[in-house]
């Protein structure tokens, strides 16, 4: 590694990486959105003709953030998170990895391009809710059907806007990500948000038994053939097992571009099942919450260990490297965003990656054999391992992008080629 580029890692790693106390509450303050225009000296003779707060966001540090309510209404807790996508809300709001947590967008713009039916990343939306800074008054876009504000009503998910997001997400990199209770309700005090705030915790919790599918089935759809890339003339077919931990849709579109016939099943599907439809490949996908919850999880996936080849994403990932002997831990705040630069050790190039997760592959934990292909360049962190004796290769991240660059892309041609290998082999 270039001594510019470990140096950067030994600078960044210690600041990103560890973990993070409790936060103290000294007293509770109250921050708000100022409007930029008034109608003050008509206060109380005219309506406004925009709205005023009606939500708040109570974070596990005492601090209360004012704001406007779209979509749901009600109360909700869960785990604060930024993501620096500048597009993509509406594959972020459905991709199930969010589960637990609200999402806040770095981009002070969302809205603008409203929701349509093809950017769906699963069934339906499993986060907790969004908070925005400033939500977009129209759509304008030839393939959105609905606006963004009906589409999370009709989901029932909460969001919010007029928040400063920014301070939020100073606060987040400081201090962590922070537990936060979202509200519309007038009848629950301050004080009570933060007790409840305090009270919950992701940390050691299933999440992925709550979004992963009920029974088996066989994916079809592939890439559209208009935006297709990267894959054109692979005919052969593989038969891949995808694990369903809250599977984002573009990864099976995008293996299915790649030639693979694909089964999705259940997060509790027995590996015996597994193995006894003969497949080409496995693979874990991306899910929400704390990996190192799952030990059922990293049971089915260390007795497919050395059967079949597998590949791991994110979650997948994360459950592979505690399935080969290493340890998760979680990040101060995670990686989210559709601009993370990552070293691929074995192509000797730069990625800029989309990711989205807040635990990590500790790497000194890894048994000999186990490499580290890949790395993120903000941090240091490990973004990839491969174990060839057992076939086994895995990302960080997201070469499914949805919403992202496509840089990575070409690793689902190299998880065929890997079955062809073994293929052939036998
Ligand atoms: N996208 C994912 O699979 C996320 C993995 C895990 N839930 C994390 O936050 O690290």
């Amino acid at each position: 590694m270039e001594l510019a580029i470990k140096n950067r890692i030994a600078l960044t790693t210690q600041n990103f990486l560890t973990p993070k106390p409790k936060p103290k509450v000294k007293s509770l303050r109250v921050f708000s959105v100022k409007c930029t225009a008034s109608l003050s000296s008509l206060d109380g003779v005219v309506e406004r003709p925009w709205k005023t707060s009606d939500a708040r966001l109570v974070l596990e540090d005492g601090s209360v953030w004012r704001a406007k309510s779209f979509g749901a209404r009600g109360t909700q807790v869960g785990e604060v998170v930024f993501n620096t996508s500048l597009t993509g809300y509406q594959e972020i709001l459905t991709d199930p990895s969010y589960a637990g947590q609200f999402v806040l967008m770095t981009n002070p713009h969302i809205g603008n391009t409203g929701v349509n039916f093809d950017d769906e990343e699963s069934r339906q939306c499993f986060l907790a809710g969004l908070v925005i800074r400033s939500l977009s008054i129209s759509t304008s876009n030839w393939r959105c059907t609905k606006a963004l504000g009906d589409y999370l009503l009709e989901r029932n998910i909460m969001g919010i806007y007029d928040v400063d997001t920014r301070a939020i997400t100073r606060r987040l990199r400081q201090d962590g990500s922070l537990v936060g209770v979202l509200t519309t309700e007038e009848s629950k005090t301050d004080e009570e948000l933060l007790e409840m705030s305090r009270s919950w915790d992701i940390v050691g919790i299933d999440l992925i038994s709550g979004v992963t599918c009920t029974a088996p089935y066989e994916w079809v759809d592939k890439t559209d053939p208009e935006w297709d890339f990267n894959c054109e003339g692979r005919g052969e077919i593989y038969h891949v097992i995808a694990y369903d931990f809250g599977i984002k849709h573009n990864i099976l579109r995008r293996l299915s571009s790649y030639g693979c016939k694909i089964t999705v099943v259940p997060s509790s599907w027995p590996a015996s099942e597994t193995l006894k439809m003969k497949p080409d490949g496995v693979l874990f996908s991306n899910g929400p919450g704390d990996p190192s919850a799952v030990p059922c999880a990293v049971k089915t996936v260390k007795e497919l260990l050395g059967k079949v080849p597998v590949f791991g994403i994110c979650m997948g990932h994360q459950l592979l490297g505690q399935a080969l002997g290493g340890k998760t831990f979680k990040m101060k705040f995670g990686h989210h965003g559709g601009n993370h630069p990552v070293r691929n050790l074995v192509a000797n190039r730069v990625e800029i990656s989309a990711q989205n997760h807040n635990y990590a592959v500790d790497p000194a934990s890894l048994p000999k054999g186990v490499e580290v292909t890949h790395i993120n360049l903000n941090d240091g962190s490990c973004a990839g391992l491969a174990f060839p004796a057992l076939n086994v290769m895995s990302l960080q991240y997201h070469p499914e992008a949805s919403p992202g660059p496509h840089d990575s892309d070409s690793v689902f041609g190299e998880f065929i080629e890997l079955m062809k290998k073994v293929k052939q082999k036998a």
